[in-house]
């Protein structure tokens, strides 16, 4: 089906066309009295290419309802208004909704946009996190944050057309430090991250942090007078990594207290009624993430007694801010595949309350209740809510594709030879013809895991099992979910040490009957594009491979990535050339397509055009696909095309190369 056309089900079976009927909430919400659930919901616009986001409000026994475009609901603390972001001129800016009826209204005009609101205790302010123009510096003197190296025109030596509305994308942009660009953003020209403070009556707006950093979310304390942030403000913060826990006043005019000392690398910090807490690594930036309560003695671990890695939430990594339910702190942490929401009752040790098969993308506690945004085997997202003294939550939402017969993971538990177990995910169907194709799929990161859930990405994986495919999706040494010694496992080894992972659950099912051994394909993203390469390079049991956005050259990757220094300093210490599949591309004999987005910063493009060059010299039969303005994350937030085409190609290519396997 061409792309585009009108979205009728051909099939029960999910097709190609599905990539735009998917519906996923984020974000949610929970009103302060518990009783309705505002959240984003996305969809595709095909007309348009672009993805769409609304605010739609869920309440239990109701159908939703669309409120509003926009995005980030955040409701004010007596639950009568709903603040969000709806672009304006192409940034986004603060709105809010009467929730007594009216029409939404702008708050702030701000010049670069705005961020996701934080209501004040009050209901009188709102901060956010957003961009700010570089502090133009007319006197040459130094300004608050400037770098070591002394007087400076400005931080980051780039000449500003016009600090207040924008800058002149054709001036020359020039680079001292290491932190220059970021993937989504591309070079940040200057442009920092800073905490602001609206009014709520009248619309002014104060920015409260300035000057030569970046400032995380933040988070009000209980008065209302401060604001905690996470940020890194060491002058060489590009060399190495740092992020502290900071407060500073919500009036603005003042300096940021430290509150956190070297020893732990802050991402997030929350005022949770008189408690502060922040999600932190110790020691050094590969290792679980781990909670702190913050106080006059410093900061103490919160004991869980669990070795999971807390999941915040980032693109591409699911989880929730930590909250409060009830008394209890609540926060949620990868086990296995999935992220699970926990629940710490005073003074035990953290308990699971959401159920095995899901994997939760965001939370909002109101009192005893919670709601969270779970995606299940059966849906790429719903809202759920869980009521006082309920163990099973209640679904509020039916956004998923209820004319679909899919395909369901099935768990399985595979052993590397050195006896490591090793847990993946299998979708085929019971009725395919065995032994039959079988495309290994590998995740990012390497410290992501795959969940035993529906993606509304990876429609690949139902299509080929509905043409006879086995897809396996494993979690090898490196993934997160099953302890820090293992989330560890392949630090300086990539390659090395997880490959045997991969081939004992392949081998696992060519010894069952259920996979050809002479029908064998790879694919995977990121981290998975470099053992997609990695696997072609070390060995020939694959007859074809599709590579997204890989490494191939932890060298070249070392000094062109925006996560460059972290790989070659702390994932991948010592030979980079060992750990590098272009080290070993003179091996490769199967044909590669390489799928890459054009503006990806944090495995560039260049690292497939090398892989791509290496494998045409040796007429080796490659195809390198490049998706113009696609950063890094596109799969997930990209052109709805070129998630389609994506998808399509990689269908397409598989069929070519693995024989018999043409539908
Ligand atoms: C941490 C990071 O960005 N690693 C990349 C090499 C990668 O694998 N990225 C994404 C896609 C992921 O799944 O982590």
């Amino acid at each position: 089906m061409p792309y585009g056309a009108v979205m009728q089900r051909e099939s029960p079976r999910i097709g190609l066309d599905d990539v735009h009927r998917f519906a996923v909430p984020s974000d949610p919400a929970l009103r302060p009295d518990g009783g309705a659930v505002a959240y984003t919901l996305t969809t595709v616009d095909v007309e348009a290419d672009e993805n769409r986001a609304e605010v739609w409000l869920a309440v239990p026994g109701a159908e939703p309802r669309r409120l509003a475009r926009g995005s980030a609901p955040r409701w004010s603390p007596d639950g009568r208004t709903l603040a969000f972001l709806r672009p304006v001129d192409g940034k986004p800016q603060l709105h809010l909704l009467p929730m007594d009826g009216g029409e939404p209204h702008p708050l702030t005009s701000a010049p670069l946009g705005a961020g996701p609101a934080r209501w004040s205790p009050d209901g009188t302010r709102l901060a956010y996190a957003g961009p700010a123009a570089p502090q133009p510096d007319p006197h040459g003197t130094r300004p608050a944050y400037a770098s070591p190296a002394g007087p400076e025109p400005d931080p980051h030596g780039t000449r500003l057309a016009d600090a207040g509305e924008g800058l002149d994308p054709n001036a020359p942009v020039v680079i001292d430090r290491l932190d220059y660009k970021a993937d989504g953003a591309g070079l940040l020209r200057g442009i920092t991250t800073h905490l602001f403070v609206v009014d709520v009556a009248s619309g002014k707006s104060t920015q409260v942090t300035e000057g030569d950093f970046h400032a995380g979310e933040p988070s009000w304390s209980p008065d209302g007078t401060r604001l905690a942030f996470a940020a890194d403000l060491e002058p060489d913060r590009d060399l190495r990594p740092g992020g502290a826990a900071y407060t500073v006043l919500a009036s603005g005019g003042g300096e940021p207290e430290r509150l956190t000392g070297p020893d732990l690398l802050c991402g997030g910090v929350w005022w949770l009624g008189e408690r502060l807490v922040a999600a932190a690594q110790k020691g050094g930036p590969v290792g679980h993430v781990r909670l702190f309560e913050l106080g006059p003695g410093g900061a103490a671990e919160i004991e869980t007694g669990l070795d999971r890695n807390v999941m915040t939430g980032h693109p591409g990594y699911p989880g929730a801010s930590p909250a409060l339910l009830g008394g209890d702190l609540v926060f949620c942490a990868r086990d296995g595949g999935c992220s699970h929401l926990y629940r710490i009752p005073g003074g035990a040790l953290a308990t699971k309350i959401v159920p095995e098969e899901v994997s939760v993308a965001g939370a909002s506690s109101a009192g005893e209740r919670v709601a969270y945004v779970a995606a299940t085997p059966h849906s790429a997202g719903e809202i759920f809510l869980l009521e006082p003294g309920e163990t099973t939550a209640r679904r509020l939402t039916g956004h998923a594709l209820a004319d679909a017969d899919l395909y369901l993971p099935e768990r399985r538990t595979f052993t590397a030879p050195d006896g490591t177990l090793v847990e993946g995910f299998v979708w085929r169907d019971e009725n395919a013809a065995t032994p039959g194709p079988l495309l290994l799929d590998v995740h990012g990161g390497p410290h992501n895991a795959w969940a035993p859930v529906l993606d509304n990405f990876r429609v690949y994986r139902q299509i080929l099992a509905a043409r006879g495919w086995t897809v396996l999706a494993i979690n090898p040494r490196a993934s997160d979910g099953y302890g820090e010694a293992f989330y560890t496992a392949a630090v300086g080894a990539w390659g090395l040490a997880d490959t045997q992972d991969f081939l004992a659950a392949v081998d696992t099912l060519i010894a069952e009957g259920v996979a050809d051994p002479e029908r064998l394909a790879v694919t995977g993203y990121s981290y998975g594009g470099y053992m997609t390469c990695w696997l072609t390079a070390t060995t020939d049991r694959f007859k074809a491979a599709v590579s997204g956005g890989p490494v191939t050259d932890l060298t070249s990757m070392s000094g062109t990535s925006d996560m460059g220094l972290l790989l070659k300093a702390y994932e991948c210490p010592g030979d980079l050339a060992a750990q590098s599949p272009l080290t070993h591309v003179g091996e490769v004999t199967a044909p590669t397509l390489l799928l890459h987005g054009e503006s990806d910063d944090r495995c560039p493009v260049g690292q497939s055009e090398q892989w791509f060059a290496a494998l045409r010299e040796r007429r080796v039969p490659v195809r390198l696909v490049r998706y113009p303005g696609a950063s890094h994350l596109f799969q997930g937030g990209g052109r709805p095309s070129h998630r389609y085409d994506y998808n399509e190609r990689m269908i397409a290519w598989l069929e070519q190369w693995v024989s018999g396997s043409r539908s």
